[in-house]
């Protein structure tokens, strides 16, 4: 079997274009979205990422808003342009980019962030609601693997899936959106501290690796059939995207997600939906 290809940026595109058509409706009534970013530091993939954001912001019509700052700011300057941002008329939503330079408190930026202009769903409020089954703003990377298989009509519910990793922007409101009755998958959630990852893994129904560790979802860990979606990014020695998922996966798997190609558009593609929806909100 050779996998189906769980395709990202066609996919993120077809959103995108949805989305330029609603741009175009918000700006006849007086509306311009505008996305802000706040960047810390000269990290290279963060960087690249923000410049992502931004480049599909004007491909749709979202305005930009971009805040950079050194990675030596302080707590306090990196505050004091969350305050501006969250006064900003012409900032309907903002992402900051994960993660902050060592030493910076992560929580404490999120929270003094206004939870209505939270582009990430991030927020803790936002993250509550989402908890609590209220509506919020979806965290975009989850949100996104979501998008991908309802997209390609892979079969969530009732399905069993792995998730592999508890970070703050993936592995820990993953579960969360897969849980909702609407989805109503049974999720295993797995991590550094899970003795017998294999033993999960070839379970699963579909498996998202989202743990950082290059090739560590290996062939014979996968379900024949099984949905693989490689989050993941390490990288080798000449700076090329290594993902969590062996290459030889796809030899097994159904459906595999392509790394670079697969989840990472998907993120920036539900982020523009957040955007556009918050904006929409404000107009009824
Ligand atoms: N505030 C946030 N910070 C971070 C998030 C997030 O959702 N919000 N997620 C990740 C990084 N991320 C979004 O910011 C992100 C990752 C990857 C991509 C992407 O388009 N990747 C491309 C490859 C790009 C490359 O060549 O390096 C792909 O997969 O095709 C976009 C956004 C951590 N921080």
């Amino acid at each position: 079997m050779t996998a189906q290809i769980l395709d990202g940026k066609a996919t993120a595109a077809a959103i995108k274009s949805d989305l330029t058509v609603r741009v175009a409706a918000l700006k006849e009534k007086g509306i311009t979205p505008g996305l802000g970013t706040v960047l810390v530091g000269d990290d290279p993939g963060s960087q690249k990422y923000v410049a992502g954001k931004h480049r599909d912001c004007a491909q749709v019509g979202i305005a930009s808003i971009q805040r950079e700052l050194p990675a030596t700011a302080t707590q306090e300057e990196i505050e004091a342009v969350v305050r501006e941002l969250n006064e900003d008329p012409a900032c309907t939503g903002y992402i900051v980019q994960l993660p902050l330079p060592r030493g910076i408190d992560e929580n404490r930026v999120l929270e003094l962030m206004d939870p209505d202009k939270d582009a990430d769903g991030l927020h803790p409020m936002n993250l509550g609601r989402l908890v609590l089954n209220e509506p919020a703003p979806l965290p975009c990377t989850p949100n996104g693997i979501l998008t991908l298989l309802r997209r390609h009509g892979v079969e969530i519910k009732g399905a069993e899936v792995v998730v592999v990793g508890r970070g703050v922007t993936i592995g820990r409101p993953m579960p969360l959106l897969l849980t909702r009755r609407s989805e109503n998958a049974t999720v295993t959630q797995c991590h550094t501290g899970t003795r017998d990852l294999s033993s999960h893994l070839k379970q699963a129904d579909i498996i998202i690796a989202a743990a950082g560790s290059a090739h560590l979802v290996r062939p014979e860990d996968v379900k024949p059939g099984a949905a693989v979606l490689d989050v993941g990014v390490s990288r080798s020695a000449e700076g090329k995207i290594v993902g969590d998922v062996h290459p030889e996966v796809a030899e097994v798997a159904a459906w595999i997600s392509p790394n670079p190609g697969g989840v990472g558009p998907m993120t920036r593609a539900q982020l523009l939906v957040n955007v556009v929806e918050a904006a929409e909100r404000s107009v009824g």
